[in-house]
């Protein structure tokens, strides 16, 4: 793990401190801190039931530690409130057909959460979708139902519903299951350069060990019970020159061209 005084001057975007998670009597997580750095890839690897997706609910607040501390760019996430800068992709789910929405209503619903999917865009929050859209390589889908999309395509609208307020952290869960194994790395290819030329830190729980470890090394930075983290930092922590990474989703609709 990293600490403190070896992040240098890079921020700490996740903070895990000593945390215990259970589900009523069945303690799934136990005694876990870890740190996450800026521009940091993470994949989080385990069997069935190791407990990745609940550290990911956790680290969006969608659950609560039993005991133990979260924080998210040094701040205690009972106190966090910016939560536009982190997009979430949640575990896959088959999407009913009938399912009404458009893609860009789904991509749109990430400026404002569940609520309010259907109101009125401004100007600049339809500019907004569009770069997503675009980054995403899905602009000419924008009309169709998300439920008659393939399951590619349709990773690709969540991906860019994540994208849409230019987040500073990417957590995926899983983003490639039931996609062909072509899909798959050209997916994997886009998140890649998104790492490498972005000032994006991501955290994925993928159970795609080769394609991971080719691209985050062989050991795990850190185990805890069933959980390994896999770490590929985007330069050393001690490094703190280096700054011409960019981050908007404007320079992304750009570059995104070279993987089309
Ligand atoms: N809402 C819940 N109530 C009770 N137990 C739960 C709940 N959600 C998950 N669990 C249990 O907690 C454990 C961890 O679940 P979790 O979904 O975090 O695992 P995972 O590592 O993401 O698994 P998978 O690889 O199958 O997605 C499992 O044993 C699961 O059955």
């Amino acid at each position: 793990m990293l600490n403190n005084a070896q992040s240098g001057c890079h921020q700490e975007i996740v903070t895990i401190d000593d945390v215990f998670f259970s589900y009523e009597n069945k303690t799934v997580i136990q005694n876990l801190s870890y740190s996450i750095l800026e521009r940091d890839f993470v994949g989080l690897i385990g069997a069935n039931g190791a407990g990745k997706t609940t550290l990911l609910k956790m680290i969006v607040g969608l659950l609560k530690p039993t005991s133990g501390e979260i924080r998210l760019f040094g701040q205690s996430i009972k106190d966090f409130r910016d939560w536009e800068r982190i997009g979430y992709v949640p575990q896959k789910n088959a999407l009913n057909p009938l399912f009404p929405a458009t893609v860009r209503e789904v991509v749109t619903s990430g400026l404002f959460g569940k609520k309010n999917m259907f109101r009125r865009l401004t100007k600049q929050q339809r500019n907004k979708c569009d770069d997503a859209l675009y980054a995403m390589r899905i602009e000419d889908l924008a009309d169709r139902r998300i439920g008659q999309l393939s399951g590619g395509q349709q990773q690709r609208v969540f991906l860019a519903r994540a994208l849409v307020n230019n987040p500073e952290l990417l957590i995926l869960d899983e983003p490639t299951v039931g996609i062909d194994a072509e899909t798959q790395a050209g997916f994997f290819r886009m998140i890649r350069h998104m790492h490498q030329h972005h000032h994006i830190t991501f955290i994925m729980v993928s159970h795609d060990m080769d394609m991971m470890k080719s691209y985050l090394g062989s050991e795990p930075a850190q185990k805890n019970g069933g959980l390994s983290f896999y770490v590929k930092h985007t330069h050393e922590p001690e490094n703190c020159r280096e700054t011409d990474l960019t981050h908007s989703m404007q320079q992304l609709r750009e570059t995104m061209e070279v993987l089309t």
